[in-house]
């Protein structure tokens, strides 16, 4: 297949990307700098919050702060997780323009993330879709451990598409498949995009790939190939996984930005801004960028300027 001449990126590092932070709780103002700085890139979704227990994701426990500082831009999807009602009640009358919901091809990283099994969660996600129907808030849904689990190794790629199918047919309109720990090689998202789209069309697909093992720009390449046309990525590879040692965060959305570019592929977004963006929040939080482009175009920026 042709690849496509457009992809939407949704950014995630203001929720992915910042869940995990080890440290104090950042401030609420340093969140909702980076959310502004993302939409003045030019990302027209950005994942900002997450309505789940604060008891359980220290770091998200401000949502309805953040939801409230941010200067919103008109066209901007701001979006939130919302694992269950509650949640969904809370990010309502935060306003935000979109929610999702999560759930996982792995027993072991449902009951591990979620505190339940895959059927209890997408069980517990009917009302809350329910409710979003009844407001018009669009839902995502997310599949973590599409192509391997911390705990049990392989997963199926029909375990992914059962799981894909549940989260569609419910009224999720788009379906984000989550490479959690980044352990995906090409063949086997390939694999795994071919078992989904049995049951999902590859339009309301999106592909959500860490890069832990350095692999996920080869499998964005491959799943483009097959017409996946959204891309979940967060600035400077801010984030990890909990429950996996070691795992790094989303791809770098300069990193995807750099290849989509040279694809010839259409984002709207700019990439000067986007590094200029990781390198501000890499200072704001004493962190290292995680991006190859960030850091060689930041580099390259300073050199110039020494130059001068
Ligand atoms: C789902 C629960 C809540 C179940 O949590 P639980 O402990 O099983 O259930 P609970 O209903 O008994 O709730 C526990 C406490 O949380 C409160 N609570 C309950 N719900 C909410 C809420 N919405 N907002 C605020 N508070 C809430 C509730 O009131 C209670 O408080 P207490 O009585 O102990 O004081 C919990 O397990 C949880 O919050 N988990 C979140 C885990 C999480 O956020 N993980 C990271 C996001 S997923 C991800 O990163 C993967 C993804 C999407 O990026 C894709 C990929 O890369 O794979």
């Amino acid at each position: 297949m042709a690849l496509p001449q457009k992809v939407r990126l949704v950014e995630m590092s203001p929720r992915d990307g910042l869940q995990n932070e080890p440290g104090p709780v950042i401030a609420t103002d340093i969140k909702t700098g980076l959310i502004d700085r993302l939409a003045d890139c030019g990302l027209s979704h950005i994942e900002s919050a997450s309505f789940v227990s604060p008891k359980w994701v220290p770091q998200m426990g401000d949502a309805a702060e953040v939801m409230a500082g941010i200067q919103r831009k008109p066209g901007v999807c701001y979006s939130a997780l919302t694992p269950n009602l509650r949640g969904f009640e809370n990010a309502l009358a935060a306003g935000v323009n979109e929610v999702a919901v999560f759930a996982a091809a792995s027993e072991s990283f449902s009951k591990k993330n979620i505190n339940c099994t895959i059927a209890e969660s997408l069980d517990r996600f009917v009302p809350v879709i329910e409710q979003a129907r009844k407001h018009n808030v669009p839902v995502r849904g997310y599949v973590s451990t599409v192509l391997g689990c911390p705990y049990e190794g392989e997963i199926a790629p029909e375990k992914v598409a059962e799981v894909a199918r549940g989260l569609y047919e419910m009224g999720c309109h788009e379906v984000s498949l989550g490479d959690t720990i980044g352990v995906g090689t090409p063949l086997k998202a390939k694999r795994m995009l071919e078992a989904v789209v049995r049951h999902v069309p590859i339009g309301n697909l999106a592909a959500h790939f860490h890069d832990t093992y350095g692999q996920a720009l080869a499998n964005l390449y491959a799943v483009l190939e097959e017409g996946v046309s959204v891309i979940d990525a967060s600035v400077a590879g801010l984030g990890g996984c909990p429950y996996a040692k070691g795992a790094s965060g989303n791809v770098a959305t300069e990193d995807v930005l750099y290849m989509l570019q040279g694809l010839g592929i259409e984002t709207g977004v700019d990439l000067d801004r986007l590094v200029a963006t990781g390198e501000w929040i890499c200072g704001q939080l004493d962190r290292h960028n995680g991006s190859k482009v960030g850091q060689a175009l930041a580099g390259k920026c300073k050199q110039q300027e020494d130059a001068e």
